[in-house]
């Protein structure tokens, strides 16, 4: 039992679909279960389209029409072990859990904060509003430490988010996500738009942080390769569904599913030895229309006879890994 399984489950997604209305709904998320553990780093990878986002939108409660939950449950459970169902909040209540246990940090800083009002204004307005007790001192003090804290000069704290580069007004999101100490924290493509040089400087931070202040992470990007070095397990995604979930390491060493393993192909492995790099042919199926069978069939070198009329749904194959897949043991080989 690794120490995150003892420090039990802080978040529950269970059977979550999501549409967008329309002449013909698009079913973007459909009956996704997932299970953070307190302390982890969960990564959710997946080509573009594939329903991250809008996953990442409905656990946060972030949905706004046209898209409209239409099943599951998400649940927080404390450090006693008591639940709350995030998707039944309403009102104080929704905000108040929002910043004070569970924050987020998007993909664009420059959206997240307001261009008008200076770094230290942003901070103690979120004091103000969330800890309305603490003194004017005490949220100067805060501040200053926040951005200590993810390696910015305090003196910044007058400046205005145009006068930051890129990497260090992702920063300050960063900071300003871990101001009242969450205990989630979810990433939506938080270094998408940074430089590969400033991405990793702030992923290695978010893991300094991480391990110091215990918080677990939901980690979302399109970028496979950077989630197996910084996810303690994975979930990746495929037209609205998850397809496979595992410990990362297993899933580098031991991909279960097909697309996955299409995904592995796709990108360089700077480490091992030299390969073709090849990608998936075929494009994800349109999610306005039904489904009947596998959403992968049509990409799947190694479809049969069940995966056009059955849908796989996912299931243990071993060594801690799911997979929704029809082939037996899934696992067809090395990638
Ligand atoms: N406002 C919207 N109205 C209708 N359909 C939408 C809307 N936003 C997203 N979608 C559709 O929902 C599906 C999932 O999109 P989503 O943005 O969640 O995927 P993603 O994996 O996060 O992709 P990306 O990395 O490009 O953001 C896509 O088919 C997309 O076209």
């Amino acid at each position: 039992m690794s120490p995150t399984d003892e420090r039990g489950t802080v978040l529950r997604v269970e059977g979550v679909s999501v549409e967008y209305a329309g002449e013909r709904p698009t079913r973007a998320v459909r009956d996704v279960s997932l299970e953070l553990r307190r302390g982890e780093l969960l990564g959710i990878a997946g080509e573009s389209g594939c329903g991250k986002s809008t996953l990442a939108y409905a656990v946060t409660r972030m949905l706004k029409p046209p898209a409209r939950l239409t099943a599951g449950r998400v649940l927080y459970r404390d450090r006693e072990g008591k639940e709350t169902d995030l998707l039944a909040l309403e009102g104080e209540e929704l905000r108040t859990f929002r910043w004070n246990k569970l924050s987020m940090v998007f993909q664009s800083a420059m959206n997240a904060l307001n261009p008008v009002t200076s770094v230290g204004k942003q901070f103690h307005d979120i004091f103000r509003a969330h800890r309305p007790a603490m003194t004017a001192r005490q949220r100067a003090e805060r501040s200053a430490e926040l951005l200590e804290m993810v390696g910015i000069d305090p003196a910044r704290l007058r400046s205005f988010p145009h006068e930051l580069s890129g990497g260090m007004r992702q920063r300050v999101v960063i900071a300003m996500a871990l101001a009242l100490d969450p205990e989630i924290v979810v990433m939506d493509e938080p270094t998408t738009a940074l430089d590969v040089v400033v991405q990793r400087e702030i992923l290695d931070e978010v893991e300094r942080l991480r391990e110091r202040l215990g918080f677990s992470v939901v980690f979302i990007t399109h970028d496979l390769g950077l989630l197996l070095d910084v996810s303690d397990r994975l979930a990746v995604m495929y037209a609205g569904e998850v397809v496979e979930y595992a410990p990362a390491a297993e899933l580098a060493a031991r991909p279960a599913h097909p697309y996955t393993q299409g995904l592995l192909r796709s990108f360089p492995d700077l480490l091992g030895p030299r390969r073709e790099l090849r990608g998936i042919p075929g494009s994800p199926p349109d999610l306005r229309l039904p489904l009947e069978g596998c959403p992968f069939v049509d990409r799947c070198e190694h479809a049969f006879e069940p995966c056009r009329s059955t849908h796989p749904v996912l299931r243990d194959v071993g060594a801690g890994r799911s997979a929704a897949c029809h082939l037996e043991g899934a696992v067809v080989g090395e990638h």
